[in-house]
């Protein structure tokens, strides 16, 4: 449907990002991601026809897009850009409407047909209650499904969208992403999109190019992509690692405190503790866990300290007396509602050698103040 080949993008004698293949079908979504400035916007203004490009071609549907005649690449392809809009006083039917200027005749008259098709693309992001509406009266996630709508009206095949989330709160932006992964199963569109959530954009993307450094870094399903140190890298993480389990990052431990806290948990019972912990600066130990439980990817994100068993073992003698050393040494000792099996019942003798030694020791299930000012 979209192919970039050999494609360089930028402005003057500028080039921003160069040596650029990529390729889109109907029904994907390719998100594009990376840090600001990286270029995300010209190879996207580009592919839109807005710029020229520096060398190499886009292909929409075999041919070169740049030679298309407007008219006819409205009809194909829309776009929906960053910029913040202010039509003046028009509602939101007027804004969708302008979605139909590629079908309407010389004086912009709307047919039945047309004013079905604005109805029925406000309908698709739900946004039907806001036809009547003034648009400068509209929230910023208000104005955005409206802009998607007009673009929707264009009845395209290919969407282009940057930042569509970037004015958006958490509940709007999960919902808009949602939309286009929607829009894409649902109309059969082929999308790109700019997205600055990485997490969001892993859970909807069929393809995934990663921009930095005047070069896209990395290309392909976003599963193959989206590894520790290309994520890593292309943000400069210094602080903070990117767990491919997780889909997101933990930050790295990085104590201050003169203060040892020994983790007892397991099954995921572990998250929240080892996220306060880490966050007010504590040197944290866990254990024992095995290699395959949810709180040993989050502790191994983090670069906490581990004693770990491997997977689906029962825990051995040796990792039991190496807990043990690094819990004499610890002051505090806080454990979780973990569940206990064979494989982990040693931890229970953990817990019952820090009561022996008289550590102080906090249980935690749902609140984590009990750990404040540990
Ligand atoms: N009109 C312009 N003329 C010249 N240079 C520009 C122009 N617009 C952007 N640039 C430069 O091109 C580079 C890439 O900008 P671009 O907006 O494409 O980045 P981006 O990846 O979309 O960033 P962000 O995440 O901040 O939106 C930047 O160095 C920017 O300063």
């Amino acid at each position: 449907m979209l192919k970039a080949e050999n494609l360089s993008v930028g402005y003057g004698n500028y080039v921003v990002v160069e040596g650029i293949n990529l390729e889109i079908n109907r029904g994907e979504i390719l998100c594009i991601i990376g840090p600001n400035g990286a270029g995300k916007s010209t190879l996207l203004k580009t592919i839109a026809t807005y710029l020229k490009p520096k060398k190499g071609v886009v292909y929409l549907n075999g041919k070169k897009i740049h030679d298309l005649k407007p008219k006819d690449l409205a009809k194909e392809m829309a776009v929906v850009l960053t910029e913040r809009v202010n039509p003046g006083n028009m509602t939101g039917f007027d804004v969708v409407a302008i979605g139909r200027h590629p079908y309407t005749d010389l004086f912009g008259r709307l047919t039945e047909r047309d004013k079905e098709i604005i109805i029925e693309s406000a309908r698709a992001v739900n946004a039907e209650y806001l036809l009547e509406k003034n648009f400068f009266e509209m929230s910023d996630g208000e104005r955005q499904k409206i802009m998607i709508a007009r673009a929707l009206a264009q009845e395209p095949k290919v969407l282009i969208l940057d930042e569509p989330t970037s004015f958006l709160d958490a509940k709007h932006k999960i919902e808009l992403t949602l939309l286009l992964r929607k829009l894409a199963d649902e109309k059969n569109l082929a999308i790109v999109v700019t997205l600055h959530d990485i997490e969001l954009a892993l859970r909807i993307a069929d393809k995934m190019a990663l921009i930095k450094n005047h070069k896209v870094i990395a290309y392909g399903y976003p599963e193959n992509v989206m590894k520790r140190e290309i994520v890593n890298e292309l943000y400069d993480l210094k602080n903070a690692n990117y767990s491919e389990v997780i889909g997101y990052f933990e930050l790295k431990s990085n104590p201050i405190k003169n203060k040892k806290i020994f983790v007892i948990c397991g099954g995921g019972t572990g998250a929240n503790v080892l996220r306060y912990l880490v966050k007010n600066r504590y040197e944290v130990v866990v254990g024992i866990l095995h290699k395959n439980d949810a709180d040993y990817f989050i502790a191994e994100a983090m670069g906490v300290k581990i004693i770990e068993e491997e997977a689906y073992n029962k825990i051995s003698k040796e990792k039991f007396e190496e807990a043990l050393k690094e819990l004499k040494n610890s002051d505090v000792v806080v454990y979780t509602d973990f569940p206990i099996g064979e494989m982990n019942e040693l931890n229970l003798k953990l817990i019952e050698e820090a009561k022996n030694l008289k550590k102080r020791i906090i249980f935690y299930r749902e609140d984590i103040s009990v750990l404040k000012g540990v």
